[in-house]
């Protein structure tokens, strides 16, 4: 049988060799094999075809019955007939002369002798596996061996032979190996494989300077060294007993290391490896998620498992471990899926548009926990908002201290919003004038109390804005002045207050870094942070036209301020720059990127109305009167304005409460026309967003003082926010003069009643335009009028 299917074997592929006991067929000859050297003999032996066809099914018979018969390696002695029948690959000697096997396996014949192979010198493939072999000599004249695999023996020594020289693949698993042999003459070996030994120590490797994979899983190793400058790209030392992953900085071609099974706690030792593609360490004693800074810069890092680690106890452990190291695609031996890695970083490091959208329904949802209250001096009109400056910037950006010089000098216009925080006063800081300081346990009170309108967690400390500090501005007829990080504009931009936005930049970072050095108050990595950060405001200046209002160099606080004095002057009207002055301005606008120091100008300005630039009317706020463009407006503005615009056509076609036609009815009215009727705070565009004001106008306020409560208890109790807006505009469209049937306008601030405003400054009217938030506190004057307050150019 075994004939004919040698027979048509050759047919089929007469390149293909077909061994049967001492026959080869090949190439549609039939030679024999001499057993002495695996050459082929040159002797063709022609099996005559009628013997192969005739009396095929006898012979193959008599063969089967005679391979029966006979023992193979008795009493574990290699012997030839073994050989032969498990010798394959035909192919060229090393030396290229004759044909020879090249491959020989003889597994499973517990064989403990193997002299008989010592002949066989062309093979380049010996395979021994499970045998009882303890002696290898015999392999030192297969000098043409390639690779060897005497795996599931019961050596003691490793390659105790003369090496042959071109040696590259040698398995020694499953030994009895103790020590490792001084491998030097090995110049070739690339892969080897000693697992299942008894090693302690790794030794002997140091010239084997093409070794690529080294496996010693399941030995007894307890440190790693003896691997220097070695190429390795894999190693394998799983279930040993190392503690400490050491000694291989040099090991820099690493792209797989499998450590699962020991001690171990810390990846220190695995940074640096760029080429690192898998890590194992299941099965460890990992405990802290900060140790993955070890392995996060590898670029090439696709696979960790870190299964059985103490680590994995931890909340959101999945995640923490995908927002350090995205571009992992296999964790914990499952498969990394897209929306884990989305999830990770929203959880992480979310955009801080995520975050401010977070905040500003976390306080809007505390606050309609609450019972109400209308805080009638910040109470949007549609005409005017109320009035607010916020200064945006990078901490150490001088912030803080431009707006309260500003107030300073223009305390008749603007007040300081005292923000919340719970970080420590700085020695020169004053508790309510500064900051409220506030533990975190307040903090988090008032969070609850529904407070805040705002807050950011800042370098570990809470900050937050609250509605009662905005509204103690406006009472006493205000615009406040308030500094923060972008996140908290984010937020501040989800609520009905429309400040005007300045941002505050250092543009040098070294100005920048000498200010945060000289406070001595940051760490390290906080000043690099800030630094950081500052980079990031300017991105998002640059990404985001129009989102701030104007941007001022605070490189040079003095002179900052001068520019930041000249605009805010401009913004009252208590100065009319010169025709020249206002072109030197609009320059600055046009020209950002050349404009080296002082007022630049996002997208939208607050200069007149009348300078011929177009950018700058397009984004001006107050210009789009009749016909409102959504260009270069915000999402949310946009957004605003196409509910509003919807809420005209409804109106118009009757579908809708009274509400909206007193709002429609009196949009086009709001903006002013000219260069006249622009001056002042009043020249901020409404972008009402009736969205937006359901989140504010509503103030909630945990029990009051008998002080406070007696001020604002009859506001309180009743009014809904309907009924606020309602008291905001009068159906016919004009401001309300506070006879409002759904609100006694004496009601409405009973503080002011009880405490009243010292007549200190002669305070102007706004001629009728309003004054910001409040309709029945006109505080910020017109322009020029007699008696207004005039700070000294
Ligand atoms: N309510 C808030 N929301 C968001 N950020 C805030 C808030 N209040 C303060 N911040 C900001 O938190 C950061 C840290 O506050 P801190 O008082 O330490 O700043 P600062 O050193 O005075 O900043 P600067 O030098 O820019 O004035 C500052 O950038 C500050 O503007």
């Amino acid at each position: 049988m075994a004939a004919m299917d040698g027979q048509q074997a050759m047919r089929e592929n007469e390149f293909s060799p077909v061994v049967e006991g001492n026959l080869v067929h090949t190439g549609g000859e039939t030679h024999v094999l001499n057993f002495d050297t695996n050459v082929l003999s040159l002797d063709n032996v022609r099996v005559p075809t009628e013997m192969t066809d005739g009396a095929e099914n006898e012979i193959v018979e008599s063969e089967d019955e005679e391979d029966e018969d006979i023992e193979l390696s008795p009493g574990g002695i290699l012997d030839e007939e073994t050989i032969g029948r498990n010798l394959s690959n035909l192919g060229r000697s090393a030396d290229g002369s004759q044909q020879v096997f090249l491959h020989v396996q003889i597994a499973g014949f517990s064989l403990k002798d193997i002299t008989a192979l010592s002949n066989f010198v062309h093979l380049q493939k010996v395979e021994l596996p499970y045998n009882e072999l303890t002696d290898l000599s015999p392999l030192s004249s297969l000098q043409y061996m390639l690779i060897l695999d005497v795996s599931h023996n019961k050596l003691t020594k490793l390659l105790d032979f003369m090496p042959p020289k071109n040696l590259k693949e040698a398995n020694f698993g499953y030994n009895e190996i103790e020590e490792m042999a001084d491998l030097s003459a090995y110049h070739y070996l690339t892969v080897l494989n000693l697992d299942h030994n008894k090693i302690s120590k790794i030794t002997g490797l140091e010239k084997c300077t093409r070794l690529q994979d080294l496996s010693l899983a399941h030995n007894k190793v307890e440190r790693i060294h003896g691997l220097e400058n070695l190429p390795l790209q894999s190693l394998n030392l799983c279930h040993n007993h190392i503690k400490k992953i050491e000694n291989l900085e040099t090991l820099r071609l690493l792209r797989s290391i499998n450590l699962a099974g020991n001690n171990i706690r810390s990846l220190a030792g695995l940074e640096d490896h760029p080429l690192l593609e898998n890590v194992d360490l299941e099965d460890n004693e990992v405990i802290d998620i900060s140790e993955m800074k070890y392995i996060k810069e590898s670029q090439m890092l696709r696979q960790v498992n870190l299964l059985r680690n103490p680590i994995q106890e931890l909340p959101d452990y999945r995640l923490s471990i995908l927002f350090r190291m995205p571009s992992l695609t296999e964790l914990d031996r499952h498969r990394v899926e897209v929306e884990e890695k989305v999830a990770a970083v929203n959880m992480f490091n979310p955009p801080a548009e995520i975050v401010a959208a977070r905040d500003h329904i976390m306080h809007v949802v505390y606050s309609f926990l609450q019972p109400s209250r209308i805080l009638d001096n910040t109470l949007p009109s549609m005409e005017t908002p109320y009035p607010m400056l916020v200064l945006v910037g990078p901490q150490g950006s001088g912030k803080k201290d431009l707006a309260l010089k500003l107030v300073e000098e223009f305390s008749d216009y603007f007040g300081y919003c005292v923000t919340h925080t719970t970080r420590k006063p700085h020695k020169e800081e004053t508790p309510g004038r500064d900051y409220h300081f506030v533990d975190l346990e307040k903090f988090e009170f008032d969070i609850r109390w529904g407070q805040f309108i705002q807050t950011h967690q800042y370098h570990g400390h809470w900050y937050g804005l609250q509605m009662q500090s905005i509204e103690d501005i406006a009472r006493e007829g205000l615009a406040c002045v308030v500094h923060m990080e972008l996140e908290g504009v984010l937020t501040l931009k989800n609520t009905y207050f429309e400040p005007r936005y300045v941002l505050i930049m250092p543009l040098s970072p070294e100005c920048h870094e000498k200010r945060l050095r000289e406070r001595a108050l940051y760490t390290e990595s906080q000043i690099e942070d800030n630094l950081e950060r500052a980079e990031m405001y300017q991105d998002y200046n640059r990404d985001h036209p129009g989102f701030f209002d104007m941007m001022i160099n605070s490189d040079d606080i003095e002179e900052s301020y001068k520019h930041l004095r000249r605009l805010v002057m401009d913004y009252l009207g208590i100065s009319i720059p010169s025709f020249e002055s206002e072109a030197g301005d609009i320059m600055e606008t046009k020209d950002t990127e050349n404009a080296p120091t002082g007022t630049q100008l996002g997208t939208r300005t607050w200069s007149r109305p009348s300078i011929p630039d177009s950018m700058s009317q397009q984004y001006t706020r107050g210009k789009t009167t009749q016909s409102p463009s959504l260009s270069g407006r915000g999402i949310l503005e946009a957004m605003s304005l196409k509910r509003r615009h919807s809420a005209a056509k409804a109106s118009v076609a009757g579908y809708i409460p009274p509400l909206f036609e007193q709002i429609t009815s009196q949009y086009p009215k709001t903006a002013p026309q000219t260069v006249d009727n622009q001056v002042g705070l009043d020249v901020v565009t409404i972008t009402e967003d009736m969205n937006r004001s359901q989140s504010a106008p509503v103030n909630n306020k945990p029990p009051q003082s008998d002080e406070d409560t007696s001020s604002d208890d009859e506001s309180d109790s009743s009014l809904s926010m309907s009924s606020a807006r309602k008291f905001a505009r009068s159906p016919e469209g004009s401001v309300h003069n506070g006879k409002d049937p759904h609100l006694p306008t004496e009601t409405m601030n009973p503080m002011e009643l009880s405490n009243p405003r010292p007549p200190s400054v002669p305070r102007p009217t706004s001629q009728g335009q309003g004054r910001p938030g409040s309709d029945r506190h006109k505080v910020l004057p017109p322009i020029n009028q007699k008696g207004a307050y005039m700070p000294e150019l």
